[in-house]
């Protein structure tokens, strides 16, 4: 099998890249009715399968579950997470043949092996679907031409999909038919059914294309949204024990620290995070993002340059081919760090103290944000798609670490997402060694306005407020948010 964006030409490249078009409401208007009646089955039962399909019973929908036997013989978590949830479960073999759509939600280096085995058993005519396009775009998997294949995908972890739908919201989404299997036309009204059936079309969804998810989601999962928060987490933890912060009080300001930060961002943009700090406090933080985003800019272009060659998903597949060495050792080493061995202490910490002593994470979250929105945007990603993929999923993945620290983000990420996380923090790390030396506990740890003479330029404010208002992920983020009126506030501290 080839890659399948680099067989394709430039002009195809970049035209498959630039699809995100941002749907009325009015599109959904239909609401499920395209899938109503049909019989979906969900292949998989794990972060994504399990929560997307509690969504889709819930919206009126027929689904069950396909699982491969030994998972159903020795009663694995995924026949577990099915069985207790009264979902039926059944196998391959048993589900497969009667499915009108059927969803692939097993992990995506099992993608080639379970379309091996599930594509002979499907119906004439089904749908299959993806919620991430990774085997189809970079594995250059060929479907059956009676098929029609279909994404859907939720901007977010799964048990945020969840989450976000029983609030009443839902999460964006991107939703894709494969152009080279749509033989009925009936794509795009499956696609659009399914989306609601998940709460996406609440928050906001973007027609787009296998290609231009699979190149932005792996470069918003491998920097700002796992990469670079599991860097700064670290990064804070640590400079905090050197400088002889008590370890309970450090390991909580990080943990918790990031969701209430980034719950400012999720509703007023990168803006509104930094108007929660007193205005010389912003004008520190808009310093030091300044510097980080010129430190870490050929990173991050360096991600996007190897997502968009290819290069990352060749050298993540050798790490496939030679039993996830590399994922599993980073793991364990992830692991081990104090920040994760030391639980959070037994201290109150305000909501407004979280912004206050934890200037830092405001200016990596600015920085983050706005070099993987500006990165996806000069390789030809459309700003809706970006905005989606680096501002607002931020606090979706914060919300993972506030639960159970850097475990739980890697565990509910999909392995893709923690292979690219670790690939990062890996080079992250030394480039931001020199910067880290000058940091002391008035940015981390302790209150910046403490102790200091609150003196403001007026002018330089200004010119500050107008650059922080004026990035374009702010300018289509108030767009976006208009159509967000059902967003929900949550409870972080
Ligand atoms: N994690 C997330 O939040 C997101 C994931 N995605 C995408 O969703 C898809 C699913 O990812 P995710 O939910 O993380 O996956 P998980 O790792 O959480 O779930 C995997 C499920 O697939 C089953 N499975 C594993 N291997 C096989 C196999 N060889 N054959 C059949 N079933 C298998 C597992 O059950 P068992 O081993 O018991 O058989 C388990 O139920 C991926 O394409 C991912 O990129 C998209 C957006 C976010
Ligand atoms: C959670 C999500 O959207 C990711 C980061 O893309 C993934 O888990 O692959
Ligand atoms: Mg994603
Ligand atoms: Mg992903």
């Amino acid at each position: 099998m080839a890659n399948y964006f680099n067989t394709l030409s430039l002009r195809n490249q970049l035209h498959q890249l630039a699809q995100a078009e941002f749907m009325d409401s009015s599109e959904f208007s239909d609401g499920v009715s395209a899938l109503k009646g049909k019989k979906i089955v969900v292949v998989g039962c794990g972060a994504q399968g399990l929560n997307q399909g509690l969504n889709l019973r819930d919206s009126g929908l027929d689904v069950s579950y396909a699982l491969r036997q030994e998972a159903i013989d020795q009663k694995r978590d995924s026949w577990k997470n099915a069985t207790e949830n009264n979902f039926k479960v059944g196998t391959y073999e048993e589900l497969i043949p009667t499915s009108d759509l059927v969803i692939n939600l097993t992990p995506d280096k099992q993608h080639t092996a379970v379309i091996n085995a599930v594509q002979p058993l499907m119906k004439q005519g089904a749908t299959l679907s993806y919620s991430h396009g990774f085997n189809i775009v970079e594995e250059g998997m060929q479907i059956r031409k009676d098929l029609t294949v279909i994404m859907v995908a939720p901007k977010c972890p799964g048990s945020e999909v969840r989450a976000e739908y029983l609030r009443g919201f839902g999460v964006p989404t991107l939703i894709a038919v494969h152009p080279e299997n749509d033989p009925q036309g009936k794509g795009w009204a499956e696609a659009k059914a399914y989306c609601v059936g998940t709460g996406g079309h609440k928050a906001g969804v973007l027609k787009s294309s296998f290609v231009a998810e699979v190149k932005s989601d792996l470069m918003g999962e491998q920097t700002i949204l796992c990469g670079l928060l599991q860097t700064g987490s670290i990064l804070s933890f640590d400079k905090m024990v050197e400088k002889g912060i008590d370890a309970g009080y450090a390991s909580k300001l990080v943990q918790y620290g990031v969701e209430v930060i980034t719950e400012a961002l999720k509703h007023g943009g990168v803006s509104g995070m930094l108007d929660r700090l007193s205005n010389p406090a912003k004008l520190k933080a808009f310093e030091l993002s300044e510097e980080l985003k010129d430190i870490m800019r050929p990173l991050f272009q360096k991600h996007q340059d190897d997502i968009i060659s290819g290069e990352f998903s060749k050298t993540m597949m050798e790490d496939w081919a030679n039993g996830d060495a590399n994922l599993l050792k980073w793991r364990a080493e992830t692991g081990e760090t104090a920040f994760e061995k030391t639980p959070a202490g037994d201290v109150k910490i305000d909501e407004q103290e979280y912004f206050d002593n934890y200037l830092l994470m405001s200016a990596f979250v600015r920085a983050g944000v706005e070099l993987a929105f500006e990165t996806m945007v000069e390789a030809g990603i459309k700003p809706e798609s970006a905005y989606y993929e680096s501002l607002h999923e931020t606090p979706l993945i914060a919300n993972t670490i506030a639960r159970k620290k850097l475990f739980e983000m890697n565990r509910v990420i999909s392995d893709t997402a923690e292979y690219g996380c670790y690939l990062f923090d890996q080079a992250c790390k030394p480039l931001l060694a020199d910067f880290m030396k000058s940091v002391d506990t008035d940015l981390v740890g302790e209150d910046f306005n403490e102790g200091k003479k609150a003196s403001v330029d007026n002018v330089q404010l200004v010119q500050v407020n107008d650059i922080l208002r004026n990035h374009p992920v702010e300018i289509v983020g108030r767009k976006l948010r208009q159509a967000m009126t059902a967003m929900k506030s949550i409870k972080t501290v």
